[in-house]
């Protein structure tokens, strides 16, 4: 039995399907991300676990206890939310026992909870600060200590960290996978940021529409996206179409690219020969070749632009017979690796096992 189960969720508001049939399961401990771009439902998801939102069908157990129906103050959750939501008219000490006072925890239990939990976020000494006095991070992990300090079932984490900026977010995001690691609590954090959900989390959930568009490690779903949509939320690629075809005797299929171009690929279930097919080539699995070229899938193309960004180059190479342009992003070593300039014609490769290869648009 899985710790936290979301069952065919369907939440509709009017004519607008938030959620369209999401089931998902979580186990105990697990840190999970819900992903996915603006208006996809992942808030909606949160509020249904916490009892804010009634879903229009579908259940959520909890410990196999349905608890779709509950009202929010019989759930055990900790939230956390992208403006904090600290009680701006209590002390930091107020606000983190804020949970255990409400379960009526003994005075000296708060007061040990409390002093563990600001050990656990690096804010030891700040009990009797008002939170305007403490800098947005400082807010963001009060908020943390606040929502674990009364011993939840589940954390729900919504946008934690937008209100940061780019350096905070970054150490705050690895403090909150140390916390979640040191508490063990099961945790479900909601982000639109891409590499926020790739670094973060045990299990990523992507979305998109309403709708799960998978449920992987982070790693297997960067790697094997299994929708186009994943294929390009996630990183960043190139799209090409091709015609999937099984030439006798090889072993593996090829994408015929059209103008006698094709790219050698791994064989996929569910499709045929003829299949129109979309490849994602990521920007760092294609690789400029240099001297020797391999014997399969290289293509030419000419330099059309240069990104130049110190450790790494991006460079866009126009292939005249796809009318497309493929990024290529090449990471320079201390080598003296030579320099490609605009103009320059090149070729690149990718390993068959590097192209996404999945039905195309508009196929099933
Ligand atoms: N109370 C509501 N009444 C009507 N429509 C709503 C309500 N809450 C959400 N929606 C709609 O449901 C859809 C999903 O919203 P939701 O907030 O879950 O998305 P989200 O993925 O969290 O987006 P964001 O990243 O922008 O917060 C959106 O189209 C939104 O406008």
């Amino acid at each position: 039995m899985a710790f936290l189960e979301l069952d065919n969720l369907r939440k509709e508001f009017g004519d607008l399907v938030a959620v369209d049939g999401v089931s998902l399961t979580v186990e105990e401990g697990q840190f999970v991300t819900i992903v996915g771009p603006s208006g996809c439902g992942k808030s909606t998801i949160l509020r249904s676990i916490t009892g804010l939102e009634t879903p229009t069908s579908g259940e959520i157990r909890l410990e196999g206890r349905d608890i779709t129906e509950l009202p929010p103050y019989r759930r055990n959750i900790g939230l956390v939310f992208q403006d904090y939501a600290l009680f701006p008219h209590k002390t930091v000490f107020e606000n983190v026992a804020f949970g255990l006072k409400m379960r009526g925890a003994p005075e000296a239990e708060q007061r040990e909870r409390v002093t563990e939990m600001l050990e656990m976020v690096n804010l030891e000494g700040y009990e009797e600060k008002y939170p305007g006095e403490c800098s947005g991070g400082e807010q963001q992990r009060i908020a943390v200590a606040r929502a674990i300090a009364f011993d939840p079932d589940l954390v729900l984490m919504d946008e934690p960290l937008s209100n940061l900026d780019k350096n905070l977010r970054t150490s705050i995001r690895s403090e909150l996978r140390r916390i979640q690691a040191e508490t063990g609590v099961t945790t479900l954090y909601v982000t639109h940021n891409q590499n926020e959900a790739l670094s973060l989390g045990d299990k990523l959930a992507v979305m998109n529409d309403g709708r799960l568009e998978q449920y992987d490690t982070p790693e297997d779903t960067y790697r094997e996206p299994r929708t186009r949509f994943v294929a390009d939320f996630l990183g960043r690629s190139t799209e090409l179409q091709g015609t999937y075809t099984r030439p006798e005797g090889v072993a593996n299929p090829v994408a015929d690219l059209g103008e006698g171009l094709e790219l050698e690929v791994t064989a996929r279930d569910g499709l045929s020969n003829g299949d129109p097919v979309s490849l994602f080539l990521r920007d760092e699995k294609v690789k400029l070749v240099n001297g020797h070229a391999p014997e399969r899938n290289v293509l030419e193309g000419e330099i059309e632009s240069v990104d130049y960004r110190g450790r790494d180059i991006n460079y866009f190479i126009r292939v005249p017979e796809l009318d497309r342009t493929i990024q290529v992003s090449h990471v320079a070593d201390d080598s003296a690796e030579r320099f490609h300039d605009l103009g320059d014609t090149v070729r690149f490769h990718i390993e068959p096992e590097n192209v996404t290869c999945l039905p195309a648009e508009g196929t099933p």
